[in-house]
């Protein structure tokens, strides 16, 4: 590294000295934790952004948000040139630096590193680093802080793309490399202008459907509810209505981890609005699920969570690739048998899984995280993944598309208007719909009420695909959630010595039980997850379970 950037470098890194005491760690989705104690973490991340740049030869991605963490938190994660997230070869190199205790140590891991890596700053094109930020508070100190650490590193440029959602920033650095424009207005022109031709391209009986059918947000007020709340007007063909935009507490009470994880209706959702479709989105909108209020007592809903997302999706495209294959004999009239996969994770629910399997489809567990998903997905033509919690999306492989869009256009020519032709226009709209960077609560929403449209079915009747499994999740707080360690996708614990055998001997009680226990990535908790046939059979291993842990590692419930 020349002297000129070690000198940067050494004149900027003391202006962020690190909190004492705290260990960061990159987590399930990047580093998140009490906001106050994050300033020198971003401006690090800022470097490790620019570093990332310069190595990759493309524009970087950092975004300021802890999603769905209550709103004194914050945090940043890394987007790569794909809009993907950050490889996972990076994040001990993130860990190290985070966590450096003074200017000077850090100044030798970051000298290092380049040379390991070999990136070269000099005679290339300069850095370019892509930031956003959620609507916390906390959120334009720590953007000043990774400004600063991203023009440490020398010509490096931080280009600030304001308040905004993590799935239209991870949009915006794929667009960008893929020399596309990086507006919010071109991604909310993509959005509506997919939308619209899966609109057009519904069955003839369904045309005149939906308009007065009313769909009604929850926006956990957070950016996801202010962006819909915008973009909703551009939308002809549905009725949305946006709550919780803003005004009230980011995540207190709404948002769609609080709905999925609690079961009940979010704040300002009430005995009025029983038996109306409604959609939550978490503090960052990568996140959505949909719920019905079915009672006027004690807010009860019916969830339809991610895996239920995952399965409508499922049957879309499992439809329209046996549309498009009709009558094709394998590799004649170059027909393309695609492979559809789906991933989840271990908090999958039983029933889902079951009834993806039964569909015929390929179904992948990997470990929670969306990193560890999107990876699995993308190893398929079509790839559908989805985590129970709601954050997911389908990923299309450059090889399939190449092959529809070349049938498209044959079809187009020989066939216009046949049911061929209008599957594969459909299943192109959807390619560029669904966020092809992350999950995104925004294209999800669209492709979920065009595929109801579609369908020609209620909440209600898409809820029937299948039943799901009594669950339950509790979070323990504990001394140190690091002395828990897993295995087999998590649904194993190692250790503490002991406690796998103290579960299995709580699960034994209960016919169908499933439960396991893991650390949390984004939150200073353990979490535990039970199954069984009934509510009370499943809050009863959760709660056993939880006892468990707290009795051998910790300090009261969370
Ligand atoms: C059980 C659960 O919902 N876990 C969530 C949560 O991670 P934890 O590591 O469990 O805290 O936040 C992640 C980021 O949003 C998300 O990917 C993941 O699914
Ligand atoms: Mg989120």
């Amino acid at each position: 590294m020349k002297e000129n950037q070690q000198s940067l470098l050494l004149q900027s890194i003391p202006r962020f000295p690190p909190p004492k005491g705290v260990k960061l760690s990159y987590g399930t989705a990047g580093f998140r934790a009490d906001a106050s104690l994050l300033e020198s973490t971003m401006f690090r991340v800022g470097i490790l952004a620019a570093l990332r740049s310069l190595k990759t030869g493309s524009v970087i991605g950092l975004m300021i948000t802890a999603s769905h963490n209550q709103v004194s938190d914050n945090g940043v994660k890394v987007a790569d040139p794909s809009g993907g997230m950050l490889t996972q070869n990076w994040e001990p190199f993130a860990d190290d630096i985070a966590n450096a205790p003074d200017p000077h140590s850090l100044l030798q891991l970051i000298i290092e590193f380049a040379k390991k890596e070999e990136i070269g700053f000099e005679g290339r094109q300069p850095a370019e680093v892509l930031l956003g930020r959620d609507t916390r508070p906390s959120g334009e100190a720590l953007l000043d802080a990774a400004k600063q650490g991203i023009t440490s590193v020398v010509g490096a440029i931080a280009t600030d793309m304001g308040v905004v959602t993590t799935p239209q920033l991870h949009w915006m650095v794929r667009a960008r490399n893929r020399g596309m424009e990086t507006s919010e207005s071109s991604y909310f022109h993509q959005l509506s202008s997919s939308f619209r031709c899966l609109m057009d391209l519904k069955p003839e009986e369904r045309k005149n459907n939906g308009d007065d059918d009313k769909l009604v947000v929850d926006g956990a007020d957070g950016v996801g509810g202010e962006k819909l709340q915008q973009f909703k007007k551009t939308l002809t063909g549905l009725c949305i209505e946006v709550r919780n935009q803003g005004d009230g507490m980011l995540n207190e009470g709404v948002g769609a981890d609080y709905v999925q994880k609690e079961k009940v209706a979010p704040r300002g959702f009430g005995p009025a609005d029983v038996g109306l479709r409604c959609a939550s989105l978490d503090g960052d909108a990568d996140r959505l699920v949909y719920f019905s209020v079915t009672s006027n007592e004690n807010n009860q809903i019916e969830l339809v969570d991610g895996d239920k997302i995952l399965s409508l999706f499922a049957l879309f495209i499992k439809e329209q690739l046996s549309i498009l294959n009709e009558g094709e004999g394998e590799k004649e009239n170059g027909s393309y048998q695609a492979h559809l996969g789906v991933v989840q994770t271990a908090y999958a629910n039983g029933a889902s899984t079951d009834y993806l399997k039964e569909m015929g489809l390929e179904v992948v567990l990997t470990l929670t995280g969306v990193k560890y998903l999107h990876e699995k997905a993308a190893e398929f033509d079509i790839g559908i993944y989805f985590e129970a919690n709601g954050h997911g999306t389908i990923l299309f492989s450059e090889a399939f598309l190449s092959w529809l869009e070349a049938t498209h256009k044959t079809l187009l020519s020989t066939s216009e208007g046949s049911a061929k032709q209008k599957a594969a226009s459909r299943l192109l709209a959807v390619s560029q719909l669904i966020n092809q960077a992350v999950g995104d609560a925004l294209s999800g929403v669209l492709l979920v009420e065009v595929i109801l449209q579609y369908m020609g079915w209620s909440v209600h009747r898409w809820n029937e695909l299948y039943h799901d499994l009594p669950s339950r999740q509790l979070k323990v707080k504990v001394v140190d959630r690091s002395a828990v360690v897993t295995t087999n996708a998590e649904t194993v614990a190692v250790r503490p010595i002991g406690i796998q055998e103290a579960i299995n001997a709580e699960i034994a009680k209960y016919p169908r039980g499933r439960c396991f226990i893991r650390p949390s990535g984004t939150e200073d908790v353990v979490r535990v997850y039970a199954e069984a046939t009934t509510q009370d059979a499943a809050d009863a291993l959760a709660s056993s379970v939880a006892r468990l842990v707290d009795q051998c590692l910790g300090s009261g419930t969370a």
